[in-house]
């Protein structure tokens, strides 16, 4: 059995996220793990970057097919964020629904971050059954759980001061 272990390493550079809006679109559709995956993005954004928590903006939605949408309205508000967080649950049920939505969600949501300028982070699980949204969201009782809203939050900031750095010709 290998021993490697799936995951992400961390950005490298020191980020200072103090400056950094970020919005966080998250589904009401099974709360109970997404509740999880945003605690998991909001407190690592804050804890390991110091990103402000007023400057969290938080809004929820009914289900997955809404994120697309609703982060292309929120980024064109009259307020700038430096990045969106897009978070759901989709949870393979008996018929082809599933398969639908999720490829229409990645598709949206990697289109609206291209559309606009403003790194879109793709934070919706596409599981086969409850037990792996559980494990993905750090819940549930297997040693590999692992809260992906961490993941999904620095991802955020790293794309967010990347953006900008970019934008000013900074590749250090
Ligand atoms: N079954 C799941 C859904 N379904 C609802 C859709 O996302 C959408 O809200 C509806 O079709 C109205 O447009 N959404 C999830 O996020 N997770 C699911 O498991
Ligand atoms: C992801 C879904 O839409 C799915 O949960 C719906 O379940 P079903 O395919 O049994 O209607």
């Amino acid at each position: 059995m290998s021993s490697f272990v799936k995951g992400v390493a961390l950005p490298t550079e020191n980020i200072d996220g103090s400056m950094l809006r970020i919005a966080i679109i998250h589904t009401r559709w099974n709360y109970e793990i997404v509740e999880n995956l945003v605690r998991g993005a909001k407190e690592t954004m804050i804890s390991h970057y110091n990103v402000k928590p007023e400057n969290i903006i938080v809004q929820s939605v009914s289900g997955s097919f809404e994120l697309p949408f609703a982060a292309q309205s929120v980024i064109q508000s009259s307020t700038l964020f430096d990045a969106v967080i897009c978070i759901g649950v989709l949870i393979k049920g008996s018929t082809m629904h599933f398969e639908y939505i999720s490829e229409a969600v990645s598709q949206g949501i990697m289109r609206v971050g291209l559309d606009t300028g403003v790194p879109v982070i793709f934070g919706v699980l596409t599981c086969l059954n409850d037990d792996q949204a559980l494990e993905r969201a750090g819940l549930g009782d297997t040693q590999k759980k692992h809260n992906h809203g961490i993941d999904w939050g620095h991802c955020a900031v790293e794309m967010a001061h990347k953006k900008i750095n970019w934008k000013n010709n900074v590749f250090n």
